[in-house]
Parts: structure tokens; sequence; C-alpha cells
């Protein structure tokens, strides 16, 4: 089952103001799939099209070329049968009026002729003592809770989360963490787009990186990390350093750096290699052969955020 498939997707958008007459393309020729029971993260640059994408699979906005299917329809003709089984929270639009959040919550729980409890909901995001609070009260982060709630209405079979950690605090991203995990094990697919890296990487089973418009990588992390040929720092803990350690892991293919960093307690001290992730085993090798009495390996890999920094080139133009 596909949740979500883009075929040759482009969208241009004819400029307005002194630009007015020239078109920017948003996307480019964009092939995507998202299986069902992923959770699945949406990362770019400013303006290189995640928002111009989430547009493109709710239907707010029509592809200039190509076809965009959701839960294996087309949503060209099929958009409202897949609204009621998709749950959206919004880039930036919260809740406004005088009603409150439980009012909101019901109307959304109606409109999707679901049987969900508004008060659970509302617990679910921690906004139980203020559902009665008109929303144009709320704080942006607790506008943004609420959204989360309306989202979760029906069960969908999909979550479509714009920047769902905006105006969070830690405990709200970290709520926003816990609910895409317990979704996903009831079975839903979780798409979100996200600028925040520790997020991403803490819930992920796979990413794609849009820049500019196309898509410049797609896989699990582990795989991006690989084939960024990325490095690792690894920490080896010995008793001792015998003379020649560092002159054997200095000499293996993939090894950038070796140090051992001054000032070691008496009862041990460590070896620290900059390597690729296949000189890794070799290094630690090196060194329990250099007659090093090993008694522990740390590895810290490349991160996302490196990751990131490598695929993209910055703000689209
Ligand atoms: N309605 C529009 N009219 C004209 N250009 C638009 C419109 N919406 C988006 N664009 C342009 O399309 C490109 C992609 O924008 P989009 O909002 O999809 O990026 P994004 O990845 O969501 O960025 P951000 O991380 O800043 O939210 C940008 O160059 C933007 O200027």
């Amino acid at each position: 089952m596909t949740a979500i498939e883009l075929r040759g997707v482009t969208k241009r958008y004819e400029r307005l103001g002194p630009l007015r007459g020239r078109s920017v393309t948003a996307l480019h020729d964009v092939d995507l799939t998202v299986r069902s029971g992923e959770i699945f993260g949406f990362l770019g640059p400013n303006g290189a099209g995640k928002s111009t994408t989430i547009d493109l699979l709710l239907d707010y906005a029509a592809p200039t070329e190509g076809t965009v299917r959701v839960l294996e329809r087309d949503v060209a003709t099929e958009s409202a049968a897949i609204r009621q089984r998709v749950g959206v929270l919004p880039d930036g639009y919260g809740a406004i009026g005088e009603r409150t959040g439980r009012e909101h919550l019901e109307f959304a729980i109606d409109a999707k002729d679901a049987a969900d409890d508004p008060d659970a909901l509302l617990e679910r995001v921690g906004m139980h003592t203020v559902g009665d609070y008109p929303v144009e009260e709320y704080s942006k982060g607790m506008a943004q809770r609420l959204m989360l709630a309306v989202a979760l209405v029906g069960e969908p079979d999909l979550l479509i989360l714009d920047e769902p950690s905006t105006g969070l605090d830690p405990n709200g991203a970290r709520t926003m963490r816990r609910i895409v995990r317990e979704e996903n094990e009831r079975g839903a697919t979780v798409f979100f787009s996200s600028h925040i890296m520790e997020q991403v990487e803490a819930v992920c089973d796979r990413v794609a990186i849009l820049d500019g418009g196309e898509l410049v990588a797609v896989d699990t992390i582990d795989a991006l990390r690989d084939s960024a040929g990325g490095t690792s720092t690894v920490t080896i803990e010995v008793s001792s350093v015998p003379d020649d350690t560092l002159s054997r892991v200095r000499a293996l293919e993939g090894v950038t750096g070796v140090k051992t960093p001054p000032a070691e307690s008496a009862n041990g001290s460590s070896v620290v290699v900059a390597c690729t992730d296949a000189a890794k085993a070799p290094a630690i090798a090196a060194v329990h052969e250099s007659g090093a009495d090993v008694r522990n390996v740390t590895t810290d890999e490349t991160s996302l955020e490196e990751l990131f920094e490598n695929y993209t080139r910055g703000v689209a133009q």
C-alpha cells in the first residue's frame, strides 16, 4: 500500500508584484513514494517547496504537471474522500474566533462524522485545563496543540503535519513525538515537514530532502550517512597508549585524524579517531593489536543536521 505518490510533479507559480509575468518553479519533476505505515520526514531549506508539496497533497493547489495520489486515490478527482481519512496540522493557521477549544474539536468531529470524545483529545495534547477558553485567548503553543488534536480526529489513516513543533515548548515537543509514535503504532502513516533535525532523527523511518524544488535525497538516515561517506568520531578507552598505537591507526585507509586527549587520569586514557564509517572496525582492531587494553568504545555519528547541510544550498532563489 502506498500512502502518498507523486509522479513527475512540477508546480509553477506566477509571480506577483514587480516580477509579474515571470513564473517561479516551486517543484520540478518530483517523484516520491511514501509507504503505508511509515513515519516520513520531509526536509528542506526555506523556500525548498515543502509547503507547496503539502498544498498539492491536500488539493489546496493543483500541480502544473504530473499526478498526485493520496491513500491510493487521485487528489484531482477524489479530494473529498481523501480528506475524510487524512488528519492535517497546517503550518501557521491557528484557530481563531470566540469558539472554545472544545467547540472547535466538536465541529471537527461532526465534520468527519467521527465518534471521538473531545475531552479525551484535549487531554492527549495536554489541553484539558483550557478546553473551555475561547481560542483567541490561546498562546501560539496552545493553538498548535489544539490544531494537533483536530488533526487526530477520526483516527486518520494518514497524518500530514506541516512544521508540527512550531511554537511548542520542550514538553509540547515531547508530547508531539509521543503522539506521532502512538499514531504510527495504531497503524497511521505520518508525513511531516520540519526544520528541527532532532525531532526528525528521533521519530522518522525515512526522510526526503528537498532543495530548490528538487528531491536530492530519499532514504533512511543511516543510509544517507553511508552514502554521504559520513565520518564518525570513535573514542576508544584504553588503560594506556603504547608508543606505536597512533601511527598504526593513522596508517589506515579512511582515518582522517587520531589523537590522545591530554590530561587523562592515572587509571586510563583514550584514543580518539576521526574516520569513515567503514574504517571504524579496523581502527578499533589496530588499537587492540598495538597491545592496548581496550576497555570501552563509543561512537558519535554524523548528525542529520550535518547531512542536511551537505545536501542543501540555503534559501531558494
Ligand atoms: N502563492 C505563491 N505564489 C508565488 N510563489 C510562491 C507561492 N507559494 C510559494 N511560492 C514560491 O515557491 C517556492 C517554494 O515555497 P514553499 O512555501 O513551498 O517552501 P517551503 O519549503 O515550505 O519553505 P519554508 O521552509 O520557508 O516554509 C518559493 O520560491 C516561494 O517563493
